[in-house]
């Protein structure tokens, strides 16, 4: 099978890649074509996903794709855009029909969960790794910028963290025995749900928002810099999932959600006025902490005082404390 044909067979005829809303021009030209409404804007990030760093290798073809979009559509609820479409450069080392067959269904099934289609890409024959660029629509000025905490707002989470770190063990040794417990913590690195909703809910009401890939404290450390404020975590009311608690202990579990990545979940600052509301709604808004004149991010024991937090979350190159 040549590249043309594996882009036509498993790509270009996925049901994702069927016309929506705003897409002038999907696959097929030299680029596609977006329409927005004039008072949106177009929210645009791109994710890279290498085997043995960001999946083992050996990766079910079917999670795998899950996986690579709900990472990449995760940034989107982050800033409160609604998706619209997504490209998908992948490289691979052979053309193999019942991986590509797989991927492909993943694919879709998570782009048919975040409502976005694929609009375009890239094949090429290297190493297993992909790039997902995606673009959403947001109306002018009600992004969700890591900018604008202010002293005063509680800080606040989109769900339980740590599950992801917690399958990591399982996921890098397949030879481990799985209990159900672990096996719940597999589901959660494999096809995390990106909290588009309520990012959308957000808008107009967090001040600031992302969404957390490296670990709670270290992503905090964004909002912190970006706002100038300072952020403090009250460590016993991180949400723990008594999956994660089965599975890795108190202290492991609390390593996990602290600096442990994976997540997937939305952290954000909200004026207090907004909790009751969004709560109301049934949207997951977990409070941790709060903001406060100062810098950088100051975990909290359950009297108040300042903990020595563990080390800090997942960088690619350098000193994690950088
Ligand atoms: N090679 C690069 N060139 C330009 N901008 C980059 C590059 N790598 C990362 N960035 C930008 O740096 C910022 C932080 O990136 P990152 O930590 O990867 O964000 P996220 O966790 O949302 O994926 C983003 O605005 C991203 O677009
Ligand atoms: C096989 C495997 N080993 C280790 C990890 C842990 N890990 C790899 S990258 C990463 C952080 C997120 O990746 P990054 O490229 O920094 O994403 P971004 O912040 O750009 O969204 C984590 C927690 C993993 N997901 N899979
Ligand atoms: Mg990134």
């Amino acid at each position: 099978m040549g590249e043309f044909e594996l882009i036509r067979h498993y790509f270009a005829a996925a049901a994702c890649a069927r016309g929506g809303e705003g897409i002038a021009l999907g696959i097929g030209d030299d680029c596609a074509l977006l329409t927005l409404p004039a008072e949106q804007q177009l929210a645009v990030s791109t994710d890279t996903l290498v085997e043995g760093v960001h999946f083992p290798r050996q990766a079910d073809p079917y999670l795998l794709a899950q996986r690579a979009l709900a990472v990449s559509a995760s940034d989107l609820a982050a800033m409160g855009a609604q998706p619209v479409g997504f490209t998908l450069a992948l490289t691979l080392p052979n053309a193999e029909a019942d991986w590509l067959q797989a991927f492909a269904r993943g694919l879709d099934e998570m782009a048919h969960y975040c409502d976005i289609r694929l609009i375009g890409g890239d094949t090429t024959r290297g190493p297993l790794s992909m790039t997902l660029t995606v673009f959403g629509q947001v109306p002018h000025q009600q992004a969700l910028k890591r900018s604008g905490a202010q002293v005063g707002d509680l800080l606040c989470v989109g769900g339980e963290l740590g599950d992801a770190a917690g399958a990591l063990p399982l996921v890098l040794d397949p030879s481990l025995s799985v209990s159900e417990a672990g096996d719940a913590l597999l589901g959660r690195y494999w096809s995390p749900k990106p909290q588009l909703q309520l990012g959308l809910a957000l808008r107009g009401k967090a001040t600031a928002a992302l969404d957390i890939s490296d670990g709670l404290l270290a992503d905090c450390g964004h909002i912190a810099r970006a706002s100038g404020v300072a952020l403090l975590i009250e460590q016993a009311r991180v949400p723990l999932s008594a999956d994660l608690l089965d599975v890795a202990g108190e202290e492991g579990a609390l390593n996990c959600a602290l600096s442990g990545g994976d997540d997937y979940r939305l952290a954000f600052t909200l004026p207090p006025e907004h909790l009751a509301t969004l709560q109301e709604q049934g949207l997951p808004v977990y409070v941790v902490g709060r903001v406060e004149v100062g810098e950088g991010v100051t975990l909290l024991d359950t009297q108040g005082r300042c903990v020595q937090a563990p080390a800090s979350g997942y960088q690619h190159f350098g000193n994690p404390r950088d």
